[in-house]
């Protein structure tokens, strides 16, 4: 569904991707990437919205630049800040939507508002206006437009951003229902979200690609890396609550190893070599 080959974005003087080579099927594809990584401007690539400067992007098997309306049809995409109309109730902004989407016919589009708001369980606040919506109903709103005209790839800025644990959870049964299905790709912070949704991973760091495989694979970076101990080790190390130290790295003397999370994973990939070189 997404093939992308030595992508390059640049603002001013920074690149903001780098030679980006990655490729997403069906299923859920998790970005990840600590700030500024690229992984806004990569999915706005994605949707369209933003052209390389250089590489080759093809998405559901055409060519953006030329193919561009094509593929607007065929994806849904949820920005970091949407944008909503506050004023308007939850039909109306999702019938505002599918207006914008060229649904012209206005039974048909109704319907389909009516199927996309019932998919994501808003139906009972259809009537109601969005400055009224918690913030775990806003998310999902934001997810009942992509699903407009059933599309077959659905890209997600950071859509877990600000949600409690019961919203991420009721969030996290949504996205892998979509994702049955289709090819969903979200960018988030939270490498939990992507241990319990994702089954693929794609590591963004300076605009590049450090890594790309599952979380399980992600995970194993850090087998047999994780320690617990009494005193401080190198520089990925914390204290928790019963007062022992969990580092990310080479074993301090003493220590008990410990079962790696995504995140050990990620962390390692992310600032391995310096927490290690400084241990
Ligand atoms: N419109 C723009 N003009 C200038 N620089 C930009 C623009 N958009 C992004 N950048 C820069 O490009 C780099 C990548 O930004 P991007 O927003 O894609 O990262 P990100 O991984 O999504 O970050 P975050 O996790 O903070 O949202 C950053 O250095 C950012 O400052």
């Amino acid at each position: 569904m997404i093939e992308a080959a030595g992508l390059v974005k640049t603002y001013g003087r920074g690149r903001a991707l780098d030679g980006l080579t990655f490729t997403a099927g069906k299923g859920v594809t998790g970005l990840l990437g600590p700030n500024g990584a690229g992984k806004t401007t990569l999915i706005r690539m994605l949707a369209t919205v933003l052209a390389p400067d250089e590489g080759e992007l093809r998405l559901l098997g055409r060519d953006p630049a030329g193919d561009r309306l094509e593929i607007r049809r065929r994806l849904g995409y949820l920005p970091q800040e949407p944008g909503y109309q506050r004023g308007f109730t939850v039909f109306e902004f999702v019938d505002y939507v599918a207006i914008l989407k060229e649904m012209v016919e206005r039974r048909a589009r109704h319907d389909e508002v009516r199927r996309v708001i019932e998919e994501v369980g808003l139906t009972s606040v259809s009537g109601k206006r969005i400055r009224t919506l918690s913030g775990g109903m806003r998310r999902r709103l934001g997810i009942a437009q992509t699903l407009l005209g059933d599309p077959e790839l659905i890209l997600l800025d950071e859509p877990t951003v600000g949600l409690d644990p019961e919203q991420r959870l009721r969030f996290r049964e949504l996205i892998s229902h979509i994702g049955q299905d289709r090819a969903v790709v979200l960018s988030t912070h939270q490498t939990e979200d992507v241990a319990a949704l994702c089954n693929r991973v794609v590591v963004l760091k300076a605009g590049r690609c450090e890594f790309e495989g599952t979380p399980e694979e992600i995970r194993a970076l850090a087998e047999g890396r994780v320690w617990f101990s009494a005193e401080k080790s190198g520089v990925l190390s914390w204290r928790t609550g019963d007062g022992l130290f969990r580092n990310i790295g080479p074993a301090p003397e003493g220590a008990r190893l410990a079962e790696p999370t995504v995140e050990d994973g990620y962390l390692l990939l992310l600032g391995g070599t310096a927490a290690e070189a400084a241990a």
